[in-house]
């Protein structure tokens, strides 16, 4: 099971920070939206060069131009990118076709399908490599619980790997790793805790 690390920081500053002090406890690290939109793609290029070890997810969410956007994230040094579920089936085909041409992976985000039963069956059979479970930011404090849609998804996917995002912290991490996702995303419990490097370490020690 891999830890990704969502840094959403609109700062690239602030966000090299935290990951200095974490690098050597997870495993993908997330260059998030936010990020990206402040900062553009060299932030990419910046972790890449700087952690090589690392897997580094461009969390571009593509919704249209599969493979020009996926390109986007892959030239810049991302060993993945994210394209949302919601897409048409030809631009996550597209972004796939393109990743498998570069050796790199998609992760579909299921944020905001509204049909997750109907759609999943869609996208596993274009075969992405992760399709993730996402409670999105802005409806993380109306009490949504995420864990009957893992179970639908856990139980429905055969070609694709499950990823979890989306408010995770030690208090729900154990009830979601019950379905063995493949992927554990840990943003704001990371990146907002006055010591990020602890907050890691206690995220690790459920992992294990
Ligand atoms: O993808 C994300 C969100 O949509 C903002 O772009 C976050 O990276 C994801 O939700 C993980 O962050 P936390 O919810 O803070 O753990």
């Amino acid at each position: 099971m891999k830890l990704q690390l969502a840094l959403d920081s609109s700062n690239s500053q602030e966000a090299k920070r935290i990951l200095e002090k974490v690098s050597d406890l997870v495993d993908i690290v997330e260059v998030g939206t936010p990020l990206l939109m402040k900062e553009g793609v060299k932030v990419v290029t910046e972790i890449k060069s700087a952690y090589p070890q690392l897997e580094v997810l461009a969390d571009l969410k593509i919704m249209d131009a599969g493979d020009i956007e996926a390109s986007i994230g892959f030239e810049a040094g991302a060993d993945i990118v994210t394209v949302l579920g919601v897409a048409h089936d030809v631009t996550i085909g597209r972004a796939v076709n393109q990743a498998r041409t570069l050796s790199k992976k998609v992760m579909i985000d299921l944020i905001a399908v509204s049909d997750v039963r109907a759609r999943i069956d869609q996208i596993d059979a274009i075969a992405p490599d992760y399709c993730c479970v996402h409670t999105a930011f802005d409806l993380q404090d109306h009490g949504m619980d995420p864990l009957r849609e893992i179970q639908l998804v856990q139980s429905a996917l055969k070609r694709t790997q499950m990823a979890v995002a989306g408010g995770i912290n030690p208090g729900i991490l154990p009830d979601i790793l019950a379905y063995h996702p493949a992927v554990v995303i840990v943003g704001g419990f990371i990146t907002n805790h006055p010591e990020p490097r602890q907050a890691a370490l206690q995220i690790k020690e459920l992992l294990a």
